[in-house]
């Protein structure tokens, strides 16, 4: 059951350029949504909405739409993102599926060089006006980390691998995307803006995030909805960079002619346009991939564009993340028969890792990126997690290092300078 919504009073002004948005969170509670210095970084909890289950999505979109529907509402910036904002973070798999839906006190947000502030509190309460001039104390990098094994050894894993690649081989399914965690242990409470602004800083074309204390910096996009445009970047086919630019140059043109990649590749595009479908017209798939580099792999990508039906009351972005997920970029294909098989082998509960992260504002649109290159933290333990596409011709030790490689981000932005 998800709370009644309640009555929200929400006010949006334009301000002054407020510098780096991350320089403005306080150290608690902060919610965060970048890209190249733009987005929306928020603090405080007017409304939340926990939902869990099958049925985490729509619950927790069916509640949106009665806040948005009750709220009291004045914006003076009107771009997607201004107004009544929700933050939301879900679990991977139905059960448990662990999710929130919150709705910031304050937001402080960019876009196109034009910044805001919203400020949402229960009617009746008065809202907290927030100081922005003050800069904060810089966060502190985190002290004394040790690394650990999560689930499964590193032979454990290669052997789930390989148990997953005869499963393939016996036609069970196509494609299983295996993930591992490991546990990095610090002699004290880490505070998430310092890997938050490390992750901005090095990976700017990705999207930085945290909610709930899961960050990380994505550089997948589940599904943007934007005045009724939706566009996905659909990622599979990985390769790690070696440090030499002419090497990595080399090493992309591989990756694009690589079929086993475009095969992987293909699954995962696939199963994006059939969900969206549904929802949406004039879908345009890109003919072939794009090489997306990054600081430390590159991928096979498609950007997937298409106008979503009935852009008033038609699927909002949450519904649609809700069609999207799981992909075959972090499930598997066929499915039903790849997340079968997750759950017996991986020997973990994902949380939300791989599952959908992002904000929506009033009007449906919003971004929910796939919470990958992430981690969970919980006081001084950071839980990192990665995984792989599995196909027919996969290699477990080739996936291992793959997975080491996808560990990167985070492991680098806990670091000190
Ligand atoms: C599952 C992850 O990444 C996914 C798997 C990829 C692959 O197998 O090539 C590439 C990008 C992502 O879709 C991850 O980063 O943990």
């Amino acid at each position: 059951m998800t709370p009644a919504p309640p009555r929200l009073v929400s006010r949006t002004v334009e301000i002054p350029d407020p510098g780096a948005l991350l320089d403005r969170l306080p150290d608690t509670d902060s919610f965060v949504w970048l890209r190249d210095g733009e987005g929306l970084v928020g603090w405080g909890r007017a409304a939340q909405c926990d939902a869990a289950g099958e049925d985490r999505f729509l619950d927790a979109s069916d509640w949106w739409r009665g806040v948005v529907a009750a709220a009291d509402v004045a914006d003076e910036v009107r771009v997607p993102g201004s107004g009544l904002v929700c933050f939301g973070g879900f679990g991977f798999s139905g059960d448990p599926g662990d999710s929130v839906l919150a709705v910031p006190r304050v937001v402080v947000g960019r876009r196109h060089g034009v910044a805001w502030l919203t400020t949402t509190a229960p009617e009746g309460e008065s809202a907290a006006l927030p100081d922005l001039v003050t800069a904060y104390d810089l966060p502190a990098a985190p002290v004394g980390l040790t690394t650990a094994q999560g689930a499964l050894s590193d032979e454990e894993w290669t052997a789930a691998v390989a148990d997953a690649v005869a499963r393939i081989g016996a036609g069970d399914l196509e494609k299983v995307v295996l993930a591992r965690d490991v546990v990095a242990t610090a002699a004290a409470p880490v505070d998430v803006r310092w890997p938050l602004r490390r992750l901005a800083r090095d990976y700017r074309r990705c999207w930085t995030f945290h909610v709930d204390g899961w960050f990380g910096a994505t550089p997948e996009m589940l599904v943007r909805r934007e005045r009724g445009l939706v566009t996905s970047r659909v990622l599979a086919g990985t390769i790690r960079r070696t440090g030499d630019d002419e090497h990595d140059l080399a090493l992309a043109a591989t990756l694009a002619r690589s079929s086993k990649d475009l095969e992987e590749h293909e699954y995962a595009v696939r199963s994006v346009a059939d969900a969206l479908a549904p929802y949406c017209d004039s879908m345009n798939l890109p003919d072939a991939p794009f090489v997306l580099h990054l600081p430390n792999v590159m991928h096979l990508a498609t950007d997937v564009a298409a106008v979503v039906h009935d852009t008033g009351a038609g699927a909002n972005a949450l519904e649609l993340a809700a069609a999207l997920h799981p992909s075959a970029a972090v499930g598997g294909t066929p499915t039903k028969a790849a997340v079968r098989l997750i759950s017996e082998v991986e020997g973990m509960d994902r949380g939300r890792y791989a599952a959908p992260v992002g904000w929506m504002d009033g009007s449906g649109d919003g971004e929910y990126g796939i919470a990958l290159r992430s981690a969970h933290l919980d006081g001084a333990t950071v839980r990192l997690f990665a995984g792989c596409g599995i196909v027919a011709d996969s290699d477990p030790s080739a996936e291992l290092a793959e997975s080491e490689a996808k560990l990167v981000p985070v492991r680098d932005a806990l670091r000190g300078e």
